[in-house]
């Protein structure tokens, strides 16, 4: 049975969707660095929301840990590319809290305006400053929006609500979907002198972190407002400090910031600035809806291997699952055929789709054909690292589809180029999910490939079959099954063979000594 650490505050929803679905959990959360890394070993998968930090030496400890899932959106607590290199899916939620993050966004935008945090503690307090406050509008006001995504654009969309101009930077905002928005595509430097409120949307990355620094403020309409609601390292803090006593910034509205949590900071006490501790996503129809995916999916990939919102492998529905698994065993069969046949550095992996495949998702199809290819060479090798491994190997890999079919409704055929040839095997089902090798090298043929098999090129001459069948039986290995092919009469010739014992490598030295052999290789397959 898989077991499940959730390791930050989850809506208890998520225990129980674990738990109904057979899956033992465990909630231990506010674990520090080195407690989480003492237990992570025991667990298959790890639930997380912000909290915890899934370091290199995390995973390095997670020697069982085959999905993290974060409930939400943000996967900068996690190191993707090391979770990925030990072949570790991470999922997150991208839709269960963008609603609630952007209304925190809005929120934080009327606070700035009419100063409300301030003015509370100031009422609190019985002071009843009415002359201290005054507040701007926010109607005809123009809000520039930078990254357009799902939170960014129903951000827009509210502010619509409120008769705000809206005009947005995103590099990857199409021209219709800014139509469709109905914000105005600009460039980060048209923004910021026409914007009277600045909102955060983007993902903290190498291109993003920053952003906001003195350079970006000082090319804003003076007493500008800025929000984040995204992520703390893009507002440079320091800058954003200065920018707020030189009155150049009039407010700005932070939930996040550079190092969380965050205790002490130099923005805070200003009263210029209204702070949240990363409450965006925090309301209980948000929690409850992250939870429950983000239990939903981790289930469904432990127990089904169906994939969900994965960042670093092709998703696979619990709808098309079914469909591909037989594939994916025939993918990998093919793969792992060639892998354990090849003994010098690949260069080049075509994997070819035809007929009723090619309809497919076949992401995950060549996922798994690099991880059966890879695999003699590198037991670490799994369907989410498989394609990294090859990238790091400089291999060019290629996938070529169509749907017209040829001899077979359905065809898989991969071909690997080594410095040394050019070696290529195809594959069917039959009855729409047994795995079938039907052609290797060109040369058409028929296996089912078994736990063992003995594979055999050699010259088609009489007195081979005999020959072999003979050396096999005095040697106590009792042949299941056995197919043959050949590109003509006398020409190039294979065997396939399953075979009920392992075949030992003295054994397969008397198989080459034969006179006919060319090659003889004993494979074997899960
Ligand atoms: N405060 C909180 O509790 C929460 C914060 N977040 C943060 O909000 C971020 C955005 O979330 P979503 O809108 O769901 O993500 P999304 O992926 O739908 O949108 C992000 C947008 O940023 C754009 N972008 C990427 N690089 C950019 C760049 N260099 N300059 C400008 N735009 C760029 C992308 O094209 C995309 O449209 C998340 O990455 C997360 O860090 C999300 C949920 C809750
Ligand atoms: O889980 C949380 O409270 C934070 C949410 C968040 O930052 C995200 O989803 O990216």
């Amino acid at each position: 049975m898989p077991k499940v650490l959730i390791s930050d505050k989850l809506s208890p929803a998520a225990v129980q969707i674990f738990k109904d679905r057979g899956i033992e959990t465990d909630v231990k959360t506010g674990l520090a660095p080195d407690e989480l890394k003492a237990i992570i070993g025991q667990y298959d998968g790890l639930a997380i929301r912000s909290n915890t930090k899934v370091t290199t030496e995390i995973l390095a400890a997670a020697t069982n840990l085959k999905v993290v899932g974060r409930a939400g959106i943000g996967v900068d607590n996690v190191d993707v590319p090391a979770a990925t290199a030990r072949g570790i899916v991470v999922m997150n939620t991208p839709f269960g809290n963008s609603i609630t993050t952007a209304e925190h966004a809005i929120a934080m935008m009327f606070a700035l305006a009419r100063e409300i945090p301030e003015a509370n503690a100031s009422t609190h307090a019985g002071k009843w400053e009415k002359n201290r406050f005054m507040g701007v509008e926010l109607t005809g006001k123009v809000l520039g929006i930078v990254g357009c995504g799902n939170i960014g654009a129903i951000v827009a969309d509210r502010a619509q609500g409120l008769r705000m101009r809206v005009i947005a930077y995103d590099p990857f905002l199409s021209v219709e979907r800014a139509k469709e928005l109905n914000v105005e595509k600009v460039e980060l430097d048209e923004l910021f002198p026409r914007a009277d409120f600045i909102t955060l949307h983007t993902p903290l990355t190498d291109a993003t972190r920053n952003i906001i620094d003195a350079k970006a403020m000082a090319k804003m309409k003076k007493g500008v407002r800025i929000i984040n609601c995204a992520r703390g390292g893009l507002v440079v803090e320091e800058d954003l400090l200065a920018a707020l006593e030189s009155g150049q910034v009039a407010g700005a509205a932070l939930d996040v910031f550079k190092t969380e949590p965050a205790k002490e900071n130099a923005l805070f006490g200003n009263p210029k600035v209204v702070c949240t501790p990363h409450l965006g996503a925090s309301t209980s129809e948000a929690q409850e809806n992250v939870a429950l995916q983000v239990a939903e999916q981790m289930a469904d990939y432990l127990l089904t291997g169906a994939v969900t919102n994965a960042l670093n492998i092709p998703s696979v529905s619990a709808e098309d699952a079914p469909k591909l698994r037989p594939y994916m065993t025939l993918a990998n069969q093919i793969g792992s055929f060639a892998g354990q046949l090849t003994e010098t550095g690949i260069k080049d992996v075509k994997i070819e789709y035809l007929g009723h495949v090619a309809s497919l998702n076949t992401k995950p199809l060549t996922a798994m054909v690099l991880e059966g290819l890879l695999k003699p060479m590198n037991e670490a090798v799994n369907m989410v690292n498989a394609p990294v491994v090859a990238k790091e190997r400089n291999i060019k890999v290629s996938e070529v589809k169509s749907e017209s079919e040829g001899d077979y409704h359905t065809l898989v055929r991969l071909t690997v180029t080594t410095d040394k040839r050019e070696r290529s095997v195809a594959g069917t089902l039959f009855g729409g999910n047994k795995a079938r090798v039907v052609e290797i090298k060109g040369i058409s043929i028929e296996a089912e490939l078994g736990q063992n098999m003995l594979y055999v090129t050699n010259q088609d001459k009489p007195g081979f079959i005999g020959a072999l069948g003979s050396l096999l039986g005095a040697n106590g290995v009792n042949i299941a099954t056995f197919h043959l092919g050949r590109s003509e009469a006398g020409g190039d010739a294979i065997l396939l063979t399953q075979v009920d014992q392992p075949v030992s490598n003295d054994l397969l030295e008397k198989v080459r000594a034969l006179p006919q052999v060319v090659q003889a290789k004993f494979l074997t397959f899960a």
